[in-house]
């Protein structure tokens, strides 16, 4: 008999209150290892919140997140080299060139002098941008930039690639090319990715999602489930059903 496969990622029961405002309440979810699984909110959802809360940002209040069985609140040094983050706001420094940036942040995560020019030449390669290495950051273009961070994030080889509306402020070529090509490294480096959004066009029907609404997870399904169980041909109409619904206060959920 075949034993259930264990989830590289588990959220469980993940709370956060900023004063007098309750971002996430009893958040869980799983993923899948080499999976592209998208956590689909609206502005204000509570994505950020949880993406500062994996990284460290905030304490952990309530619940916890475990990453290859390293516990948020037990572990949380493994689990932090277990992740690479990609941040809403860009956090290079635009002064440094794209190999000081990369650089640093391997030096951060103690890596040798011989495996950070290795890994630098590799993770550069894979984002088409070795000819970049020697150039400012603030010479880059928005789509470039992206992929320094997604080229840095990935560095010290973590489990998890996280990124938080990785696409805003994008042009739509630019946006649906960086959504292909972190999609190409599940598929070929088996990176496990979390890829936070509130644009619907990014997700494909296989994709598996988390709807977060309202710091609330209204659904966990396959974006196509989501479709058949609401009934609706999109995933655009699944989705304001859904979130419709909680606005009324019905709360619904899949
Ligand atoms: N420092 C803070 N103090 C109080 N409330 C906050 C704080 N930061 C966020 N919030 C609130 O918590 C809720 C969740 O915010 P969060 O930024 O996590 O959502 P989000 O899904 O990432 O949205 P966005 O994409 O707009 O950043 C929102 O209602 C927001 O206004």
């Amino acid at each position: 008999m075949n034993q259930p496969v264990q989830p590289l990622v588990e959220v469980d029961q993940l709370g956060h209150c900023y004063p007098g405002k309750q971002a996430l309440d009893q958040v869980s979810f799983t993923i899948q290892s080499g999976q592209f699984h998208a956590l689909l909110g609206p502005n204000g959802a509570g994505k950020s919140t949880l993406f500062a809360l994996i990284s460290r940002l905030f304490q952990v209040q309530q619940g916890d997140i475990r990453v290859n069985g390293h516990s948020l609140r037990h572990a949380p040094a493994a689990l932090l080299g277990s992740i690479g983050m990609v941040f809403q706001q860009s956090t290079l420094d635009l002064d440094l060139s794209v190999e000081q940036n990369l650089d640093y942040h391997g030096c951060l995560h103690g890596l040798s002098a011989g495996i950070r020019k290795q890994r630098i030449q590799e993770e550069l390669a894979r984002v088409e941008l070795l000819d970049a290495r020697g150039k400012k950051v603030r010479a880059l273009n928005g789509g470039h930039r992206r992929r320094v961070e997604i080229a840095r994030a990935l560095l010290h080889h973590p489990s998890l690639l996280l990124l938080d509306e990785a696409t805003v402020g994008l042009d739509p070529h630019t946006r649906a090319s960086l959504n292909r090509h972190v999609r190409s490294l599940c598929e070929q480096q088996q990176v496990t990715v979390l890829w936070a959004t509130h644009l619907i066009e990014e997700i494909l029907p296989a994709d598996p999602v988390t709807l977060l609404h309202q710091g609330k997870v209204l659904a966990n399904e396959s974006a196509h489930n989501l479709c058949l169980q609401t009934g609706k041909a999109s995933l655009v109409e699944a989705f304001e059903l859904l979130t419709a619904d909680r606005r009324r206060g019905d709360g619904a959920s899949v």
